[in-house]
């Protein structure tokens, strides 16, 4: 079990530095090495006017690995990826991308740097088609060969047979489908995904997120994933990152996150 008093003096002290433990504390989860880190978040901190919503966050997202990044409403989650994709400007602290300090770099950049963030909400473009959808997202990119579009459907079978209706008619699960398989023609190195769970039955989420694990684990993808549904996020993720209050309250090994019962209770609802 964690050590429950630090994670309360961590939640109400104010100014406590996130507690960092297992994998993430000494780079080795149960005497194997992590992988090289493809993203590091170092030290950092957005606010919206007066509003502090990110205070000296630092975490990684490594190679082949899911993080996972759990909190409740208002702790900053969505805050921190648009900060980290350039839509909201640091006010203090560094983003690195494959060794690159990309924070002060163009959101549109991000993009060819390597970094696909797939936002809240589902945003298909419903009077297109799915394969038309698909397409937007590799535009940047010039002429794609058609196989990188049939390994996009290989992996989501569900749109490969729905690629010539229109976006509209596609499910809740089906359009975030597409839009994490359009991210993917971006050829990302990390993946940044919010809230992919949201609205969405148990049994559609456990497709969506067992779905990007054989993603990450065939492609070696990098996963920064966003989520309140932390039991279901834990489940398929490699280390879980714990926000509150915009602050980082734990980093640990997802397993041993979610048999925190204290921690559970504390931060994560379930
Ligand atoms: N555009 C904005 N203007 C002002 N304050 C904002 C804005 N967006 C977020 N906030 C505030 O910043 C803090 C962090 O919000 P954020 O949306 O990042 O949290 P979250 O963990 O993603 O929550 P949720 O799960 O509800 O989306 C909250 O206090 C929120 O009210």
């Amino acid at each position: 079990m964690a050590d429950a008093g630090a994670h309360g003096s961590t939640a109400s002290g104010a100014g406590a530095a996130g507690l960092t433990r297992g994998a993430a504390a000494g780079g080795v989860a149960g005497g194997t090495a992590t992988a090289p880190a493809v993203l590091q978040v170092e030290g950092l901190s957005a606010a919206y006017g007066p509003v502090r919503a990110l205070q000296d966050v630092t975490l990684q997202a490594e190679h082949g690995r899911i993080t996972a990044v759990l909190g409740a409403n208002g702790a900053g989650k969505t805050t921190l990826l648009r900060t980290i994709s350039g839509l909201v400007r640091p006010t203090a602290g560094r983003v690195v991308l494959g060794g690159e300090d990309v924070t002060r770099a163009p959101v549109e950049a991000m993009v060819t740097k390597g970094m696909a963030h797939v936002p809240e909400g589902r945003g298909v473009i419903a009077e297109l088609t799915v394969d038309e959808n698909l397409r937007v997202g590799s535009l940047f990119r010039g002429k794609v060969p058609s196989e990188e579009f049939e390994r996009v459907y290989t992996f989501f079978p569900r749109i490969a047979e729905r690629r010539n209706q229109t976006a509209h008619t596609l499910s809740g699960g089906e359009r975030q489908m597409l839009v994490i398989g359009r991210a993917l023609l971006a050829r990302p190195k990390v993946l940044l995904l919010d809230e992919p769970s949201l609205g969405l039955a148990p049994r559609i989420v456990a497709q969506i997120f067992a779905m990007v694990r054989h993603l990450v684990d065939t492609e070696g993808l990098s996963v920064l994933l966003v989520e309140q549904n932390a039991r279901s996020a834990l489940s398929v993720a490699d280390t879980g990152v714990v926000l509150n209050l915009g602050r980082v309250v734990v980093t640990d090994d997802a397993a041993r996150l979610a048999g925190d019962e204290d921690l559970r209770h504390a931060y994560l609802g379930f």
